[in-house]
């Protein structure tokens, strides 16, 4: 079993990520992590702090020579724009009467789709700043790089990950386009959307820009796709050990997120039976499907094929263009509170989203083949694989 906990705030000193139960003898290297930090940065539509702001990255545990030793690994992401911030966001008490003059000043006009309100609500507090602190995207830089050294274990057993961006807004992937493929990786991220089609790619650019000039905010929808794995991972005997619902619940858990689908998902329910699932075929290599509308998963368990899921994301609740609400210090209709922000963040998204899936599959492979270190894991594996009978067996898409 793997446990990820995060801490930190968004302009505080620096986020902290640990992951314990990850075995001994997966390679991690710092190169690594700092390749995925950098690609959740990449994206048509970023606002101005993903340019000016560095990830400065440590590993602080679990690691020795470049290799995992079996305890935690803990991740320690420093934030460059911290000394600007030092005063107001300092953990020890420190005289802010100056702060209603510049960065520190009360946030009393509570964005309407952020966690600005019930926030405040809820932990007891008269203005946004402790909520926006901690609600912000900027955590996922963190989970990004707990998910660097969760693909890191999984590529150890020849599972990898890709992810894309299907849709910006309405402008869609045609359907029927190749589903891009892990070593497809850098023309993917080499892409200002992170789209597999260059012509839908051009139009989401277009999409963005409009949205820009009329100082709104757009949302779409990601894919993540992972090959490699074996049937069996994730269990139909109970709710919580399925793996739709672990996966549903890890992207759920991100940011702006307020849509999930597995395989073909919502389309699925617009299908009569006979067109929703993949029917079963006796071939040379063993059982195969000619479709993968499930994406990957039948019963709440891998099948062999392509594990495939959706995240679709709000529109930025920033808007510069911004929307009413209500001043809480005055009680009075006002604009809500805005500096700058992203117009859009769903490329960043797709990267975080491979992270999460690659956090919950490994917790699933742990649990599955356990192992102390990453080559009992792989034995357990390979000696599942061989053992499934003949009669049952189906191809793996790697
Ligand atoms: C990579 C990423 C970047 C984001 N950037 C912004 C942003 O610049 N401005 C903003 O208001 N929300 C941004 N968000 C979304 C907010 O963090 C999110 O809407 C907020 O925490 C409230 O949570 P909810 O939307 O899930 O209700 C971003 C989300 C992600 C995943
Ligand atoms: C810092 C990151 O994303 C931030 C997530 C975010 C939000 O409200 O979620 C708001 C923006 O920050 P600010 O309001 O300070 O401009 C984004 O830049 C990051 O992804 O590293």
């Amino acid at each position: 079993m793997l446990r990820w906990l995060t801490a930190g705030e968004s302009h505080g000193p620096e986020l902290i990520a640990v992951l314990e139960g990850l075995p001994a003898g997966v390679p991690v290297t710092l190169d690594g992590i700092r390749e995925d930090l950098a690609r959740r940065k990449l994206g048509y539509g970023r606002g101005s702090r993903m340019k000016f702001e560095q990830d400065e990255l440590h590993l602080s545990g679990g690691v020795v020579q470049g290799v995992s030793i079996g305890g935690p690994v803990a991740i320690r992401i420093g934030n460059t724009e911290w000394p600007k911030w030092a005063e107001v966001m300092s953990a020890e008490p420190t005289d802010l009467s100056e702060r209603s003059r510049g960065r520190g000043a009360p946030l009393t006009r509570p964005r309407p789709g952020h966690a600005d309100l019930a926030g405040m609500q809820k932990y007891g507090f008269d203005e946004s700043r402790p909520v926006l602190e901690r609600a912000s995207a900027r955590e996922t830089a963190a989970r990004v790089a707990l998910g660097a050294v969760a693909r890191a274990f999984l590529a150890e057993l020849g599972i990898r990950l890709v992810s894309h961006t299907v849709s910006i807004g309405g402008v869609a992937v045609p359907d029927g386009t190749p589903l891009p493929r892990p070593e497809n990786v850098a023309t993917l991220d080499a892409d200002p959307l992170r789209c597999a089609d260059p012509e839908t790619s051009a139009r989401m650019v277009a999409e963005v820009d409009d949205t820009k000039k009329s100082g709104d905010t757009i949302g779409g929808v990601v894919e993540v796709l992972a090959y490699g794995l074996p049937p069996g991972l994730g269990s139909y005997v109970h709710w919580d050990r399925r793996l739709d619902s672990r996966l549903a619940g890890a992207l759920m858990g991100i940011q702006a997120i307020k849509g999930v689908e597995v395989g073909d998902g919502f389309e699925t329910t617009r299908r009569r039976g006979s067109e929703a699932h993949d029917a079963l075929h006796a071939g040379a290599d063993g059982i195969t499907r000619d479709t993968g509308r499930a994406g990957g998963i039948e019963g709440g368990m891998t099948t062999g094929q392509v594990v495939r899921v959706r995240a679709g994301m709000k529109p930025i609740a920033t808007v510069p263009r911004a929307l009413p609400t209500v001043d809480v210090a005055t009680g009075e209709d006002a604009k809500a509170h805005h500096q700058r922000s992203d117009v859009s963040a769903v490329p960043a998204s797709g990267v975080v989203a491979e992270a999460m899936v690659a956090l919950v599959i490994a917790d699933a492979v742990a649990e599955k083949f356990g192992g102390d270190s990453v080559s009992e894991t792989r034995r357990n594996l390979e000696a599942y694989v061989a053992n499934i009978p003949e009669r049952l067996r189906a191809p793996i898409d790697s």
